[in-house]
Formats: structure tokens, C-alpha cells, sequence
């Protein structure tokens, strides 16, 4: 069974799945940081981000593993971890660039659908193209302003410039980011983290929470 946690930049998309994962006892899957990944190959390599053949290549001489454990999603490429590296701001700026190359796409969703379920899977298009059968499919919004607060706690620069990037990188991840029709959309704003997790869960079909 797969449940799957959409949303925009910075709503607690990982957060969240981490939460309800660890309750179901099931891993949670971070498409974003896959995405995150290429991007931070690319750069380092000095390619082009918008030359998908260019890319593609790259990523294909140098394969990347997505390991989706409970606790927090690791990637690496080879015996080399790059998790770390992947949640700054200059992965932030290229990411949306990448995530819009439908070549990238595709690899990208090649890789998750190949992963062994049950798995809480959160990005964007989880609930709408990558596992539109989902049991359960959920969308967190939050205002800009409300996100970049939570996000300046993991970032160097100050709240006015995070919002200003986080309504930009909404807006070049438009097209990818619409709720499933059958996503129940939650707006976390009001709610701690917890009361995000608990609102999921009691939302969840019984044999989810019972398995
Ligand atoms: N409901 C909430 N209330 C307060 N802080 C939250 C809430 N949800 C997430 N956070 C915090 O906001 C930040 C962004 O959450 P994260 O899970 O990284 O979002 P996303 O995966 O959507 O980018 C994290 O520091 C997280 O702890
Ligand atoms: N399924 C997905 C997941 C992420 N993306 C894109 C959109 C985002 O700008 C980047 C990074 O996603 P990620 O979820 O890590 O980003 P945030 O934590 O929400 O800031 O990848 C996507 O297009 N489709």
C-alpha cells in the first residue's frame, strides 16, 4: 500500500511523511531529493542544467541510490553520500530547472516506481503521475510567509529573502505541483507538526493503520 504526502516548498512534506511513515512502520520515499541529487551532480560536474541529454548522460554514468529509510531519506552516488550537500541554496536555485526537464522526469519516476511498497512517498506529482492508485493521498499548503519562517530555521539567509525564493521556485514548479482531485488538502499554518501527523493518521483507511 502506498500512501502518498504532495505539497508545496517548505509545507513539511518530509516532515510529515517521516511522522506518518514511523507510525505505520513503512519507510517514507523523498522524490524531491532525488531531484535535489541530480541537480547537485549536475553543478558539480559544470553542466549545463538545462541540457537534458547533457544531464541524463551524466546521471547515467554516475547512477544514483535513493535509500528511503523511516527516519530521514539518504541518497548516494557510488560509495559517496550526498545527502548533506543537497538542502542549500544554490541546490534550491537549480533544482526547479532540472525538475522541469521531462527527460529527468521520467528517470526520476523510473526509480521511485521501481522501489518495493509500503512506502509513504512525498514530492509533487506522487498522488496525480507517479502512483496515481495510492490508497491515501494528502496535499500540505501553507502560506509563503508561514514557510519561510520554518524554513529560516534550517537556512543562513533571513526570512524575506527565503519567502521571496520559496513563491519564485512555487511558481517554476506549477505545472507539476497540482493536488490530485482525490488528495485531501490539509493546510498545516494552524497546526504543529504533530497535529499535521495525527490529522493524516486519523485519515488513513483502517487497514493502513491496523497492518
Ligand atoms: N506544522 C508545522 N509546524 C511547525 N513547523 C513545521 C511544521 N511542519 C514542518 N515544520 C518545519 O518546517 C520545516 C520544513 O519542513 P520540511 O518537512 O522540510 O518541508 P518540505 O519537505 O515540504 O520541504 C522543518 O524545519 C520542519 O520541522
Ligand atoms: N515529485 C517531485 C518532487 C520534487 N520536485 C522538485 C520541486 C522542488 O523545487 C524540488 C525539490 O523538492 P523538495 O521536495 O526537496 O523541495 P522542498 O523541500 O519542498 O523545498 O524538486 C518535483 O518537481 N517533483
Amino acid at each position: 500500500m502506498i500512501v502518498t504526502i504532495d505539497g508545496v516548498a517548505a509545507s513539511g512534506k518530509s516532515s510529515v511523511s517521516g511522522g506518518v511513515a514511523r507510525a505505520l512502520g513503512v519507510p517514507y520515499v523523498s522524490s524531491g531529493l532525488l531531484y535535489r541529487a541530480a541537480t547537485g551532480l549536475g553543478l558539480e560536474a559544470a553542466v549545463d542544467l538545462h541540457d537534458a541529454p547533457a544531464l541524463l548522460s551524466h546521471l547515467q554514468s554516475h547512477p544514483l541510490r535513493l535509500e528511503p529509510l523511516a527516519a530521514g531519506n539518504r541518497v548516494w552516488q557510488g560509495g559517496r553520500e550526498l545527502t548533506g550537500e543537497l538542502h542549500s541554496t544554490r541546490v534550491d536555485r537549480g533544482v526547479s530547472v532540472v525538475a522541469a526537464l521531462p527527460e529527468v522526469r521520467a528517470w526520476v519516476d523510473a526509480q521511485l516506481r521501481a522501489l518495493p511498497s509500503p512506502f509513504v512517498a512525498e514530492g509533487r506529482d506522487m498522488g496525480t503521475n507517479v502512483f496515481p492508485r495510492a490508497g491515501a493521498k494528502f496535499y500540505l499548503t501553507a502560506s509563503p510567509h508561514i514557510r519561510a519562517v520554518r524554513r529560516a530555521q534550517e537556512r543562513p539567509e533571513d526570512v524575506p529573502a527565503i519567502e521571496a525564493a520559496l513563491v519564485r521556485r512555487d511558481e517554476l514548479d506549477r505545472v507539476q505541483s497540482a493536488p490530485a482531485p482525490d488528495a485531501v488538502v490539509i493546510d498545516t499554518g494552524p497546526l504543529t507538526l504533530d497535529g499535521v501527523i495525527q490529522t493524516i493518521l486519523a485519515q488513513l483507511p483502517a487497514q493502513l493503520t491496523s497492518a
